[in-house]
């Protein structure tokens, strides 16, 4: 993979109110890459996909994608490229519309980016739902009529209209059931080797981010204190809260177990 830089997230500083959220957080993704960004509950994983989508205030520090400085530019200011950053969130209840077919779901981003006329919008439809691998007959129906990942999928058709360079991923398959879980994963990886998006994926679940990532952030109280090579970063990881964050991931593969017990081990010898 290139050293070339889509996203530069660059010393950002976050404030809510008297909350330092984000702390001088500097982060990188790479065309085609995924990057994924653990930890626990209210280390600000949300925040950082957010600064970068454009719907949070960044107070200082820079977001650079493909070079140009986007933070604090709104998702519906951002021309070029910067337009193409889409996002996947977990509730796939809320985040359609329950009012509109799925054909209106699917032409809606095209229609107003004015990036296809309405009917040209609803020739894509057939081929954005078998990306995702539903069927054309979807389209006239509403996201009740679907399950948790079957609206999931709609939610990726969605992001996938606009031909994003980066899906902002936050936490998509954690409101699925492991099986699930598993096929919608592997559609994100098979999207990504077609289409050569970027994902920033935000995860709580180590297991899961180890399955998809090439990098991964480990993210503690608003600091990113890991960053690097998946295999790295999670097996042999640098800093002591990683390691426990890894102890308490779940894990089935027997493999990962060892690794875990030897992550165990080390971390009881520097106690
Ligand atoms: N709009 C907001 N106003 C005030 N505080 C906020 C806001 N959004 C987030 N926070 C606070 O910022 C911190 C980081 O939140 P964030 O949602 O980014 O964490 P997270 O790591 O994604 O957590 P989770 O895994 O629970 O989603 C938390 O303390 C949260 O309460």
């Amino acid at each position: 993979m290139s050293d070339e830089k889509l996203v530069d997230v660059r010393n950002v500083n976050i404030h809510f109110g008297p909350l330092h959220v984000l702390k001088d957080v500097s982060l990188d993704i790479r065309p085609g890459e995924t990057v994924g960004l653990v930890g626990e509950s209210g280390s600000g994983k949300t925040t950082i996909g957010r600064a970068i989508l454009g719907i949070c205030h960044v107070n200082s520090g820079q977001i650079d994608f493909e070079g140009k400085d986007i933070a604090n530019v709104a998702p519906r200011e951002r021309t070029g490229d910067a337009a193409r950053i889409q996002a996947v969130f977990q509730d796939p209840y809320t985040s359609l519309n329950p009012s509109m077919t799925i054909e209106e779901i699917l032409t809606e981003p095209m229609i107003a980016r004015k990036i296809a006329t309405a009917a040209e919008a609803r020739d894509r439809v057939r081929d954005l739902l078998d990306q995702v691998n539903l069927p054309a007959d979807a389209a006239h129906r509403y996201p009740r009529e679907f399950s948790g990942g079957q609206r999931q999928r709609v939610a990726i058709a969605r992001a996938l209209a606009l031909s994003p360079r980066l899906i902002v991923c936050d936490e998509p398959v954690s409101a699925l059931d492991l099986s699930t879980q598993a096929r919608v994963m592997d559609l994100f990886i098979e999207i990504q080797e077609r289409t050569g998006v970027a994902y920033l994926f935000v995860s709580h679940d180590l297991a899961v981010v180890r399955h998809i990532s090439h990098r991964v952030a480990v993210m503690r109280s608003g600091r990113i204190v890991e960053f690097g090579e998946c295999d790295q970063v999670t097996a042999r990881p640098e800093h002591p809260y990683t390691k426990r964050l890894l102890l308490a991931a779940p894990v089935a593969d027997p493999v990962r177990q060892a690794d875990r017990r030897r992550a165990f081990q080390e971390l009881e010898a520097e106690a």
